[in-house]
Order: C-alpha cells, then sequence, then structure tokens
C-alpha cells in the first residue's frame, strides 16, 4: 500500500492529556483495553470459523502475548484473532476507537468523582496513549489476499499509514512508552496487573520479558547433568490464566474439592470455606458466579468479604455495591456479569431495572441456600451458625426482601442447648412470659443469671454479636407484641416463692440499710424470695433504660444521663441466709459493723455478677474480703 497520513476527524484538537490526567489514579487500565481487544478478535475469529466464514488450520491454537522490554522501553500485546485490514484499519482505529473515546469524554468529563464510572470501561484502544508516546498496529487480516498493515500514531489527531512486514495473522500492538508508563515493563508489575484482571480470560495468555537475563549455568554441574539438559524439551511456557473457570462448569460436574480449590486460589484464604452457592443462569439474563460462605477467624470478627465482579471473564472491580447487595458483600465469591452495562456510571447502575433484577435474583438464591440447609441438614445448618448470623442478620436489617424470605429459619443459640427458631422458643415459654423474649448479651458476665434461669427451668437465647441489637429492634418492629428483654432486666414470677410475707417493716429496714451502705439515696431496692436460696441479691436493670443508656453511650460525649437515669434494681433474696441475717441483727447495736460490712459485700457481689466493677469499687472490694478472711483464723 502506498504510505498514507492523514487527520482523525474529531472536533477537540487534543483530548489526550486530559484523559491522562483525568484517568492517572487507574493506569493499568489501558491493559485491560488492549488484551480484551485481543479476546475479542479472537472470540470473533471462532464464531467466523464456526459459521464457515473462516477457514482456520486444523493446528489452529489461539492465544495472546505480552511481551515486555525495559531496554526498547516498549510492550507490545500480540494476538492471532481476526487482524483488520487497511480498510477495517481506518474505520474501526480512525473512526471507531477515535470516536469512542471522545463519546466517553463527552459522556464523563464533568464527573468530579472518578470513582463513579466502574472501571472506566468504553475507553478502549485510546486508552493506550494514557501510557505512550506512539503507539503503533501491525495487523493481518484473516481475509485470504489481505495484505499487512501498520498504523503509528503519536497521540494527538495524526496518523500515518503503510505496509507491515507481520506474516502471521492477527494483530501486535505496540506501545512505546512514556516516562510515566515505564514501570510497566517491571515483568512483576506486568505480571500482577494481568493476573488480576485476566486470571480467567478464555484464550491462553503468555507474559515475556524480552530483556530477562538468560539462568546462569551452573558452573558445578557434571558433564552428564549437561548432556542431560541439552537433551531435554525445553520447558514449555505456562499461561497465566485458567480459561476454564470452575464458575463456567455445570454445578452438577463440580466436585467439593473444585469448589475449595478455587476459592483458595482466588481469595488466597487457607480456611475452608463453609458453604457456597453456584449461580448459573443463562435466561433471562446471564449470571454465573460462586458465592462463598468464609468461616470468621475470630468469635467478634466482622465479615469483610470479597466479590469480584467479571465481564465476559474479563476483571472489572471488587464489591460494587451498585450491583451486588450490600450485605453479600460480606461474603467473598465471583460474578460474571456478561449483561451488564459497564459503560455507564455508578448512579446508573444503581436505578437500572436489571441491575436490580440481578441483585434480587441473588439475594433469592442466597435465602434459598440457607433455607434448603435448614431443611434438609438442619445440623449442618446449626453448625454453620455462629460464622453465618452476623451475615443473615446484617442481611434482614438491609434488606426487607431478604427478611421476608429467611424470616422463618432465623435460629437463636438456646440457654438450654442447642438452638431454637423464635416461633418455638414463645411456643415454649408462653405459660412463663408470654411474647417477652430473653437473652443474653455476654454469657460470661451474665453467667449469674443463667444459672438462675437453668436452676428454674427457664429458658434465654444468646444474642451477643455486635449487630444483635439492631436486629432485635428489627424483630420488635416485625413481630408486633413481641419485646426482647436482656436477662438480668427482670426477675420472673416463676423464680419466685409464692405466698411470701414479707414485712413491712423488714423492708423498709433493708432499704435504708443498703442505702446507707451504697451512700446512695436514690437507689432503688426491692425485696424479694426468690427460690434459689444462695443468692443473697442481684442487680436488674430495666431494658428500657439500659436501652436508652446505650444509645446516649452511641451519641458518644454527650452527657444524657439526666434524661435518662441508671434505673438500677438492687434485689434482695429474703429466702437467703445472709438477708435473713441481716434482718436479725437490725437490733443488735453491737453487731452493727458486721452489719455493714456483710451489706457493703453483698451489694458488690450483686454488682460484680450485673457488671465489671469501677476500680474504686474493685480496690474496697478486695481490701474487705481480705478483712473477712482475717476474721477466720
Ligand atoms: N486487537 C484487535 N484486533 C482486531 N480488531 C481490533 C483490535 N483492537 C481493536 N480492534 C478494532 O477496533 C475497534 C475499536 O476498539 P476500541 O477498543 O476502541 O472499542 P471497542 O472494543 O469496540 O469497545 P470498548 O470501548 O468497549 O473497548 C474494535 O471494535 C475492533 O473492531
Amino acid at each position: 500500500m502506498k504510505h498514507e497520513s492523514g487527520s482523525i476527524s474529531i472536533n477537540t484538537e487534543n483530548i489526550f492529556p486530559i484523559i491522562k490526567k483525568w484517568l492517572y489514579s487507574e493506569k493499568d487500565i489501558f491493559i485491560r483495553e488492549l488484551v480484551s481487544n485481543a479476546s475479542d478478535a479472537i472470540s470473533k475469529l471462532k464464531k467466523l470459523d464456526a459459521i464457515g466464514e473462516a477457514d482456520l488450520p486444523d493446528d489452529n491454537r489461539f492465544e495472546i502475548k505480552v511481551i515486555v522490554n525495559k531496554n526498547e522501553k516498549t510492550i507490545k500485546v500480540i494476538d492471532n484473532g481476526l487482524g483488520m485490514t487497511d480498510e477495517e484499519v481506518k474505520k474501526y482505529i480512525n473512526q471507531i476507537a477515535f470516536s469512542g473515546a471522545v463519546d466517553f469524554l463527552e459522556k464523563y468529563k464533568d464527573k468530579s468523582d472518578d470513582g463513579q464510572i466502574i472501571g472506566h470501561f468504553g475507553l478502549g484502544f485510546y486508552s493506550a496513549f494514557m501510557v505512550s508516546e506512539r503507539v503503533q498496529i501491525d495487523t493481518l487480516s484473516y481475509q485470504p489476499g489481505a495484505a499487512a498493515v501498520r498504523w503509528i500514531s503519536d497521540g494527538g489527531t495524526e496518523f500515518e499509514m503503510q505496509d507491515s512486514d507481520i506474516a502471521e495473522r492477527g494483530t501486535t500492538i505496540t506501545l512505546y512508552l512514556a516516562e510515566d508508563g515505564l514501570e510497566f515493563t517491571d515483568e512483576y508489575k506486568m505480571r500482577t496487573t494481568l493476573e488480576k484482571y485476566f486470571a480467567f480470560l478464555p484464550y491462553e495468555l503468555y507474559l515475556e520479558d524480552a530483556v530477562k537475563v538468560p539462568e546462569k549455568a551452573d558452573e558445578a554441574k557434571s558433564e552428564e547433568q549437561e548432556a542431560a539438559s541439552e537433551n531435554a524439551e525445553p520447558k514449555k511456557p505456562e499461561p497465566l490464566n485458567d480459561t476454564q473457570p470452575l464458575w463456567l462448569k455445570n454445578p452438577k460436574d463440580c466436585t467439593e474439592e473444585e469448589y475449595k480449590q478455587f476459592y483458595t486460589k482466588v481469595f488466597h484464604d487457607f480456611n475452608e470455606p463453609l458453604f457456597w452457592i453456584h449461580l448459573n443462569m443463562d435466561y433471562p439474563f446471564n449470571l454465573k458466579g460462586i458465592l462463598y460462605f468464609p468461616k470468621l477467624k475470630h468469635e467478634f470478627e466482622t465479615m469483610e468479604g470479597q466479590i469480584k465482579l467479571y465481564y465476559n471473564q474479563v476483571f472489572v472491580a471488587d464489591n460494587i455495591k451498585e450491583v451486588i447487595p450490600e450485605f453479600l458483600l460480606m461474603l467473598k465469591g465471583v460474578l460474571d456479569c456478561p449483561d451488564l452495562p459497564l459503560n455507564v456510571s455508578r448512579s446508573f447502575l444503581q436505578n437500572d431495572g436489571y441491575v436490580n433484577k440481578i441483585s434480587t435474583h441473588i439475594t433469592k438464591k442466597v435465602a434459598d441456600k440457607l433455607t434448603s440447609l435448614f431443611e434438609n441438614e438442619r445440623e449442618n445448618y446449626n453448625k454453620y451458625w455462629d460464622d453465618i448470623n452476623p451475615f443473615v442478620k446484617y442481611g434482614c436489617i438491609r434488606e426487607e426482601k431478604f427478611y421476608d424470605r429467611v424470616k422463618d429459619i432465623l435460629i437463636y443459640k438456646s440457654t438450654k442447648g442447642g438452638y431454637t427458631t423464635l416461633k418455638d422458643y414463645l411456643e415454649n415459654n408462653k405459660e412463663k412470659h408470654e411474647n417477652k423474649v430473653f437473652y443474653v448479651s455476654n454469657e460470661k458476665q451474665q453467667a449469674q443469671y443463667i444459672r438462675l434461669f437453668n436452676e428454674n427451668g427457664m429458658e434465654a437465647v444468646i444474642l451477643s454479636t455486635m449487630i444483635d441489637n439492631h436486629f432485635m429492634q428489627l424483630l420488635e418492629s416485625k413481630m408486633t407484641g413481641v419485646r426482647f428483654n436482656r436477662i438480668d432486666a427482670d426477675i420472673s414470677d416463676s423464680m419466685k416463692n409464692d405466698n411470701t410475707g414479707i414485712a413491712e417493716a423488714d423492708i423498709s429496714y433493708l432499704e435504708k440499710l443498703f442505702k446507707a451502705a451504697v451512700d446512695d439515696d436514690k437507689l432503688k431496692v426491692q425485696v424479694e424470695s426468690l427460690k434459689n436460696e444462695t443468692v443473697p441479691a442481684m442487680i436488674l436493670l430495666s431494658e428500657q433504660s439500659r436501652r436508652m443508656q446505650e444509645m446516649s453511650a452511641m451519641f458518644g460525649g454527650m452527657d444524657m444521663s439526666h434524661m435518662f437515669p441508671k434505673e438500677q434494681t438492687l434485689v434482695l433474696n429474703s429466702s437467703n441466709k445472709l438477708v435473713k441475717a441481716l434482718t436479725d441483727m437490725k437490733e443488735d447495736e453491737t453487731r452493727k459493723d458486721q452489719v455493714k460490712l456483710i451489706s457493703e459485700h453483698i451489694y458488690d457481689l450483686a454488682m460484680m455478677s450485673h457488671q465489671p466493677l469501677e476500680p474504686d469499687a474493685m480496690a474496697k472490694f478486695i481490701e474487705r474480703s481480705n478483712e473477712i478472711l482475717m476474721k477466720l483464723v
């Protein structure tokens, strides 16, 4: 062909500097665009071959190669896809690629937040100029008799076209790098970039470092070893990618081992996942992927997941909450959504009907999986619950639809051992406390109350994760009439003896005594005869008042104690020997000191089984304990 040069007809004189500056923080997307184009070129040729419009040799093997060259300061992206004729270069590169970039810029130039667009899809070939001073295309079309074409541009709107010397079908893009693109000639940098985007590309992808120092011959090698290595087959280079990711396989053909291996490989998490959901949908939209429920490493760890989004096996981004319901981001997984409109802004995606459908579908699948475990593998479901409950609860709080789907399969660890549903709990305890759910928020701290509950055949559920406060509020708003009470909020009638005639005078004596012991005139004192005789006293804090306190703590700093005074009540157990002794000693002036000591100690003990003592109170408690022990010797 004759040497041609020309000017690309676009309005903006030079849009490169704008795009360059704008995309600076995500420079590596040029590689994603060029290798994606290479992959598309192969897919197109495959299709043409399938419909008989191309004639590929029998031993045809598709592949993409990236070659970095530090010395020449170049990167080459080579494919053996369909290639382009000179007419096609004019059309696709001079017109489409350039107008695509202009469109793209037009659409987004006013968006101040450049994180707005997912991965900046749609920029295409043009992004090569982000890192290059000059870009060269050498291409040979698959079409019989086509001539190889070279296209060169230094950015801006000028280009040149001439004959190319490439002899193989396909396209080679050569980037002559600008200073700020040189980092990509580093083999490691390029490898990690390629692995990030193309770990699952459908065609084999190779990386070569043109200036890699050949391995030094081992001087100590014996002659035999030398001969053996000369005769040995040269080591076949390994592709960087897995062209058949597990999510594309039919779930029926996947083994448990494969799912686990895939998980470890993708998420570098060597703890086995608990279970997983394989999404495999072709109609009405195309959605494939695997969602894993990870095992929590620590009891109080918040789940921090990672959902990798792919577009036709090319990585787009992690954790895109516009596409994936936010609560699912606590899981780990891969999703391939080839129908997603990715060249649009995130806010558009959020309101897109198609995206909403995907999101609803995933939510449903997750709920279905949990339901099936609950119904068919109840033992496993119980076993997983400690790990998955923060996720399920968060899902319920965030998504009403999810709550509706899982509300009957929410389970609660019971102080009686095992797990119960709320329905069963309410049914089993309705005689003792109708519509009231007692819960434990800290098993260690509330051990004393749990013991009392157990002795009296009562049941509480454990709700001890960070999310449980919100979760209970949600349940109370959904289940009219049902109220949650912490185990230390109230004593139920079933813990008390019937017909306990405690003399009014004794009650007011005890009240006075303890107010004085604690030096708090406002202390609320209540005297009850409990079935358990060993416990002299306990502290109750009404649910309402505790919630208010917690709320005010949440608003940090602000002192709202005057609005929500602490409404702790000291319950004295009149059937306990010590309490009885106190009443018996009320007239005995000589034992005044002992009475004081006992009442202070009873109060501290009750307090300790309710919450940790303040440092001052703790010091006094220890001092007093020593004093009591001394009396024994
Ligand atoms: N390696 C290649 N082999 C063959 N044709 C190519 C190659 N790279 C680009 N092209 C042609 O140039 C056109 C423009 O490429 P460009 O990457 O700018 O946009 P696109 O791939 O169509 O869309 P997108 O903006 O989503 O990347 C492509 O549609 C394709 O026809």
